[in-house]
């Protein structure tokens, strides 16, 4: 029996990064030798099993064969007579197809080295084909890697299209495909996982709402890239450069979605479009199973961005409805939320990425003069029941006007 590590953990130790997890294959071996030296079985659908110590994952070398459409259709055969070779040729990328012996000595039976070196996402046989998550796959690792200047052979790109075109996708569960989008939500450059999806042709196939912003114009005035797609990926690469937070990411993603249905006669404007695509939203969240805190914040972000941008004009009873909406008051976080939603959708164009954006800065100032009225005061003067929220809001309303007039900014409207 021979363990080698695999996959992962050899490949960003090449490259110089953290290795996270370690995951380890097993050659020669049968499960019950396994067992008997202590390991727990894990895998159901083929033999993986957990160090009795490390608790880290060794698999029996395997080979895979798909013996039926979609996900769930393969054939594993691990037995004693599996090669090193033979388990890393079933695997995705070249970068992913390295094993390390207990020397250090590195196996490379695919020149997955080389691919390290030249920065190239590349697959490893035609057998990568056969499981349709693996465009996802490459276009995550293509947009956390983005940084170091990986691509995608075009030999890969053209079987990830290839893939698409015949309907593979498809078969994917919306779970497994939510599961990708959500860990490439959280790399250093998401735009470029949906670009890629773009590229070969998945992103009409997963993510059609956003697939319909290409070709839709916006004001060149404003919008100096013009297209609305080119906008979006402008808005969540900035967004991943203002915060960690994968659900702004992923809000700031979403937050245009309505312009795709404003009728043609009406471009490049798009009047109503906040509001129209809340449904979009609804309907890209219901179908991938997006949790509902995300869906939620999606939504709220779909529909007041572009009232956000117009802050400093906002009147004081506007400006703390707002808070009523987004429901502050129990989900204090949304104003954060918004103002950086708000901030990336006005950076993300073209020639404005260096801009300021006050309207950030006013909104959570507001919010701080909002939520400091005291609650006390309005009970023991003696309102009751939904007086309360009305002499409240009433109070805020007015503590909001005082700092807008401290402030010197304009109350007429
Ligand atoms: N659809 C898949 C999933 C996994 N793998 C193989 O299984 C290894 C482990 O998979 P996983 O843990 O999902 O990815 P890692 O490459 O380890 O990357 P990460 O750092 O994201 O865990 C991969 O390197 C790859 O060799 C594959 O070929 N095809």
């Amino acid at each position: 029996m021979k363990t080698y590590l695999v996959g992962g953990a050899v490949r960003d130790a090449l490259l110089g990064l953290p290795v996270k997890d370690k995951d380890w294959v097993v050659v020669g071996a049968t499960p019950q030798q396994m067992l008997d030296a202590g390991y727990q079985q894990v895998g159901r659908d083929f033999p993986v099993f957990l160090h009795p110590k490390t608790h880290e994952e060794y698999a029996l070398a395997r080979t895979e064969r798909k013996s039926g459409s979609g996900y769930t259709g393969f054939t594993c055969y691990a037995a004693p007579d599996v090669t090193l070779e033979q388990d890393l040729l079933r695997r995705d990328l070249t970068v992913n197809a390295l094993a390390q012996d207990d020397n250090g000595q590195i196996i490379d039976p695919y020149h997955g080295q080389q691919d390290v070196q030249n920065r190239v996402l590349r697959h490893v046989s035609p057998a990568f084909s056969e499981d349709p998550l693996r465009v996802l796959r490459v276009a995550r690792f293509a947009a956390r890697y983005a940084h170091l200047s990986f691509r995608i052979a075009d030999e890969t790109m053209a079987l990830m299209r290839a893939m698409t075109d015949a309907g593979e996708l498809e078969h994917l569960t919306p779970e497994r495909v939510w599961k990708e989008t959500e860990s490439a939500l959280g790399t250093r450059n998401p735009q470029v996982f949906f670009q890629t999806l773009r590229d070969c042709g998945a992103l009409k196939v997963l993510f059609p709402e956003i697939d319909a912003l290409y070709g839709v114009p916006a004001p060149a005035k404003w919008h100096p890239e013009i297209d609305t797609g080119v906008h979006t990926l402008m808005t969540l690469s900035m967004a991943a450069m203002l915060t960690p937070a994968i659900d702004v990411r992923f809000a700031t993603l979403c937050h245009d979605l309505g312009k795709a249905l404003t009728p043609k006669a009406l471009w490049p404007r798009h009047h109503g479009h906040g509001l129209a695509g809340v449904k979009l939203v609804e309907e890209l969240c219901a179908r991938l199973r997006v949790p509902n805190e995300m869906r939620d914040l999606a939504k709220l972000v779909a529909e007041f961005h572009d009232l956000i941008h117009t802050f400093p004009l906002l009147k004081p009873a506007t400006i703390v409805t707002l808070f009523d909406s987004i429901d502050a008051w129990r989900k204090p976080q949304r104003v954060e939320q918004l103002a950086l939603t708000s901030e990336a959708d006005v950076r993300g164009r073209t020639g404005f990425e260096a801009c300021d954006y006050p309207q950030g800065r006013l909104l959570r100032e507001a919010w701080d003069v909002a939520k400091s009225v005291p609650t006390k005061p309005v009970i023991e003067a003696g309102f009751k029941g939904p007086d309360v929220r009305e002499e409240l809001t009433r109070r805020r309303v007015t503590a909001v006007n005082a700092w807008k007039h401290e402030k010197g900014l304009n109350c007429d409207r």
